[in-house]
Formats: C-alpha cells, sequence, structure tokens
C-alpha cells in the first residue's frame, strides 16, 4: 500500500516535470497504478487506518507524486451535491473550459507541500475533460465547482504545476508565464 513515505515532497524534479502520456490499452502495471493510488486516498480518508499508518487525508493524487512520471491520477472526493467521484484516469485532456474562474474559499494544500501556503487559487469555474478510466473506458465529463478544482489541481502536477504557482502575488517577477490549458 502506498504510504506518506511512497510521497514525493517539493524541491524533488520529477514534481516540476511534464508527465508522459501512458500507452493505450493500460497495461497491468499502470492499471495497478491508479488502483493503488485510489486505494490511498480512500485510506486518507477512513480515520482508523489513517491514524494507523500516519496518512494525511486527500481527494487527490497524481503519479508524480509517488515518483511515476506518467499522465495517471486518481481522484476519490464528493462534490457539492454528494455525487462521488471515485475513479483512475489515464491521459486526461481537457477539451474545453470556461474563461470564468472559482476557487476553494480556504485555498489549496498539498500532499507533496510540507507547509501551509495561504492565498486563493484561482481555477476554471467549468472544464470538460476526456481520458480513460482505471477499466479502460473512454470517459468524457463536464465538471464544475469543487470537484472541477480538485481535477484541475491534479491535472497541474501531470503539468509539473503546483498550486501555489497560481497564487496572486506569489509569483515571480522574472517566471514566464503559466501555461493555461492546451486545448
Ligand atoms: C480540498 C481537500 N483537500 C484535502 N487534502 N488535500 C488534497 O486532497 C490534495 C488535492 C486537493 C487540494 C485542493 C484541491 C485538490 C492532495 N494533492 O496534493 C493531490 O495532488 C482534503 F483532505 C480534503 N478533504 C475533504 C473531504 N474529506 C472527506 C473525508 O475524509 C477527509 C477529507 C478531507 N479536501
Ligand atoms: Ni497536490
Amino acid at each position: 500500500m502506498i504510504t506518506m513515505d511512497d510521497i514525493v515532497r517539493e524541491g524533488n524534479p520529477i514534481l516540476r516535470k511534464v508527465a508522459e502520456p501512458v500507452e493505450l490499452p493500460l497495461t497491468d502495471e499502470d492499471k495497478q497504478t491508479l488502483v493503488d493510488m485510489l486505494e490511498f486516498i480512500k485510506n486518507s480518508q477512513d480515520p482508523e487506518i489513517a491514524e494507523k499508518y500516519g496518512l494525511r487525508p486527500g481527494v487527490g493524487l497524481a503519479a508524480p507524486q509517488i515518483g511515476i512520471s506518467k499522465r495517471l491520477f486518481a481522484i476519490h472526493a464528493t462534490d457539492e451535491n454528494g455525487n462521488l467521484y471515485s475513479m483512475g484516469i489515464a491521459n486526461p485532456k481537457v477539451v474545453s473550459h470556461s474563461v470564468e474562474t472559482n476557487e476553494l474559499e480556504n485555498g489549496e494544500g498539498c500532499l507533496s507541500v510540507d507547509r501551509d501556503v495561504p492565498g486563493l487559487v484561482p481555477r476554471r469555474a467549468r472544464l470538460t475533460i476526456t481520458g480513460v478510466d482505471h477499466e479502460g473506458n473512454d470517459v468524457r465529463m463536464r465538471l464544475r465547482g469543487y470537484i472541477a478544482i480538485v481535477f484541475q489541481h491534479e491535472l497541474d502536477h501531470l503539468d509539473g504545476i503546483m498550486f501555489y504557482d497560481r497564487i496572486e502575488g506569489l509569483e515571480d517577477p522574472f517566471k514566464k508565464p503559466l501555461p493555461g490549458f492546451a486545448l
């Protein structure tokens, strides 16, 4: 099982790499990676298991965070309407998004960042993504609200972007502008 010891922390260059697409159909190895990441997130939300193994709670996890520079992430999160999104996704792609932005009112954190970085993290309010789920099925999802934010945090990890890169006023004046989403 994945524990916090397997989670790469900021400073490790893998978190700044653009992750590689995975070959399709999904290999057993990549399927297992998605299953393992989904299991970690579920475990991290179980008070007993989280306590027993010292897991920080999470609702998402991207493969680069466990040292695998591949375009894979898992999410186990319930949106404002009580819909549970529990899935692993391979080669996710943003096919369209709103101009309008939205953010979590308490800012964001990251399992790869062992410090609080206050500030609002602007993200697209709505987006449509496609990809392949952990069972190998093609998926196309229109997302909004909380779950859209969670997906974008994970999508950013696949492009080497950390949540604090998007906090206004923290940017390095000499840094190149952040990429939007390649449509
Ligand atoms: C919002 C939230 N972020 C938690 N942590 N951070 C993460 O998930 C990081 C990813 C999230 C940061 C902002 C958007 C995506 C992990 N990341 O670094 C992966 O790239 C939480 F733990 C959490 N919840 C609410 C739901 N609760 C259900 C019951 O169990 C506890 C759980 C706690 N909500
Ligand atoms: Ni993160």
